[in-house]
């Protein structure tokens, strides 16, 4: 049998829960082989981000060059590209190896507060990678940059989606983790007709760090094993809400949340994790 592959472009975290840490920790929970291309390294821990290295152009391109030579992938993942001149040459990669299943994180600002995207690189994000792919999965700040409007409801929600969904990008899941105006977290799939919401119980915990790279990767790995748009998003929902409620409580801050409790949660009940 074929392994279903993924790989995800991002940026490193020293800390662990979020960036390609996280990635490829649920790409491996989801069965999938994970691979990746780092675009910067951070220095990280729960208390905030400390330093940022991004790699150079020259780096990302032969990172990418040598997983199209050798091995392929069935769907990729960007999270944290930094600048606008990496954001062009993965766009052109897209392009280049005409890799269609890809998920755009459009990271910005981290939950401390320190900027992972330089407020120029948001033109070419929108411009010049979302036009190629096939979902962005914005949280409610990155929505209000993308949509150029200020969301306070639900209505705000999928109007910023709309116009979100002009730029060419397929498929937007608007995240309502960041929504205060919600009682429950609800995330919105909109596939340009239709939107199809996503309900989870809000979990009052300050272990949220790298929920956003959690839940674009486990959609990545699913789209990787053949499942729809749909059942993506409904799988990462459900892997998200298991890493927040069975808290690890590591370090001082915002701690990560629990990559394998989903996995756990499934063997308990006595049913094998879901296989999209
Ligand atoms: N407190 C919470 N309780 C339940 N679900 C949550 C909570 N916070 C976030 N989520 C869910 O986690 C997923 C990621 O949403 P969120 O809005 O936090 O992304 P994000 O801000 O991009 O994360 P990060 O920047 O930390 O990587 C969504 O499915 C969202 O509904
Ligand atoms: C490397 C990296 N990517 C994404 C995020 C957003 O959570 C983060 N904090 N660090």
């Amino acid at each position: 049998m074929r392994i279903a592959q993924a790989l995800t472009i991002a940026g490193s975290d020293s800390g662990g829960g979020a960036g390609i840490q996280a990635d490829i920790k649920s790409f491996q929970e989801m069965g999938v082989f994970g691979m990746s291309v780092v675009t910067a390294v951070t220095a990280q821990n729960t208390l905030g981000v400390h330093h940022v290295m991004p790699m150079t152009v020259e780096s990302i391109t032969q990172q990418l060059d040598a997983i199209a030579a050798d091995m392929g992938t069935d769907a990729v993942k960007t999270g944290m590209l930094y600048s606008g001149e990496i954001i062009e040459v993965v766009a052109d990669c897209l392009q280049t190896y005409n890799w269609k299943q890809v998920v755009v994180d459009p990271v910005m600002i981290a939950k401390g507060g320190a900027s992972l995207l330089q407020q120029e690189a948001l033109h070419a994000l929108k411009h010049k990678l979302l036009p190629l792919v096939q979902a962005v999965t914005p949280n409610i700040p990155e929505a209000e940059a993308l949509a150029e409007m200020q969301i306070e409801c639900m209505e705000d929600m999928k109007k910023a989606a709309r116009r979100i969904r002009e730029t060419g990008v397929s498929y937007v899941v608007m995240k309502g983790g960041h929504a205060s105006f919600q009682e429950d977290v609800i995330d919105y799939l909109y596939d340009g007709h239709s939107f199809t919401p996503f309900h989870g119980r809000r979990v009052e915990t300050v272990h949220s760090h790298g929920t956003g790279c959690t839940f674009s990767a486990v959609m990545t790995a699913c789209l990787a094993r053949g499942a729809s748009m749909t059942e993506a998003v409904q799988v990462a929902k459900q892997f998200i809400q298991a890493a927040l409620e069975d808290e690890l409580g590591i370090g001082n801050g915002h701690g990560p949340t629990n990559h394998w409790a989903y996995r756990k949660r499934k063997t308990e009940f006595g049913e094998q994790p879901r296989d999209t």
